[in-house]
């Protein structure tokens, strides 16, 4: 089953271009981030995905159907801004709302609203909510249905850590059921926390950070570190102590390099593997500063 597939997307306001002929494919269940700066289209791309914004051309299909067919609704949740929440109903209007629309179990509903530690609100009224318990009530709505696929746009904003910790427990939990999680966010550290599927939306297209990082940056111990920068790039070797650095290399590079240290003075005595964070992949693709 194809869980979403993006064909030839584009999408301009006025003559800002947002997306640009964007392809997508997503065929196994997976905890998607995307990432990139303010104002570059995630929130477009979601709202199309979710046939909530229609783009200039292309198609969205969503569980093997085009997302125009009403049914996709059954099996597909979008977590949206809180201006979606109805500012004169209790949280648990909200819920009991869900709870009939997609029948969820009683207990599904109650260990969900535990886990979230929203019990205590859920009988206020959302107008009286601080950002981060409006965060948690439109968190727990889109994962109530346990949906094959929940889109959310930005969960993270607002949360304290235990929160924070819910939502990875739950969005684990759920990935492992067999659904499939796209999820919006500018903490790159939680990114990385959760997922190794990163996908950056840049100049209206969608680009993996797998594809990003040939290079692997290894951790390695040796007599004299600075030895390193004399028979490697500067750029490839960052110094850590006298006798410690990391390097920037292929795989095959850094076999070729232990091959030919091996048995010498500087030969390496240990190398640790550490992937390429998402922060240093964010600035490589999007420089400081940059507003798209
Ligand atoms: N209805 C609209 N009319 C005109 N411009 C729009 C409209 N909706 C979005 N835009 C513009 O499209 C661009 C992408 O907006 P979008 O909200 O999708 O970005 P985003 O990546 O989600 O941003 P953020 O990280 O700040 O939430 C922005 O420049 C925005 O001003």
């Amino acid at each position: 089953m194809t869980i979403l597939a993006l064909h030839d997307l584009t999408k301009s306001f006025g003559r800002q271009v947002v997306l640009d002929h964007l392809d997508w494919t997503v065929s196994e269940p997976a905890i998607i981030a995307l990432v990139a700066p303010n104002g570059s289209g995630k929130t477009t791309l979601l709202d199309i995905i979710a046939n909530l914004g229609r783009p200039d051309s292309g198609s969205v299909t969503v569980l093997d159907r085009p997302n125009t067919d009403q049914s996709i609704y059954t099996d597909m949740t979008y977590m949206q801004s809180n201006e979606t929440l109805f500012a004169n109903m209790t949280g648990q209007d909200h819920i009991d709302l869900i709870q009939r629309s997609y029948g969820v179990p009683a207990d599904r509903v109650e260990a969900t609203v535990a886990a979230f530690g929203i019990g205590q609100f859920l009988t206020k009224k959302v107008k009286t909510y601080s950002l981060g318990m409006k965060q948690l009530l439109l968190i727990v709505l889109a994962l109530l249905p346990q949906p094959q696929l929940v889109m959310l746009d930005e969960p993270i904003n607002g949360l304290d850590p235990k929160a924070v910790q819910a939502l990875r427990n739950a969005l684990l939990a759920l990935h492992q059921a067999g659904s499939t999680v796209i999820f919006s966010s500018h903490d790159l550290a939680e990114v990385d926390r959760l997922t190794d599927d990163v996908l950056f939306l840049t100049k209206g297209r969608l680009v993996a950070a797998s594809s990003l990082a040939p290079a692997t940056t290894y951790t390695v111990v040796l007599k004299d570190a600075a030895f390193l920068r004399t028979i490697l790039p500067a750029d490839q070797v960052t110094l850590l102590t006298p006798t410690k650095a990391t390097v920037a290399l292929p795989t095959e590079a850094m076999q070729a390099l232990r091959q030919r240290l091996a048995g010498t003075d500087h030969e390496l005595l240990d190398v640790t593997t550490s992937r390429q964070g998402t922060e240093a992949l964010y600035f490589q693709l999007f420089g400081q500063h940059e507003i798209a």
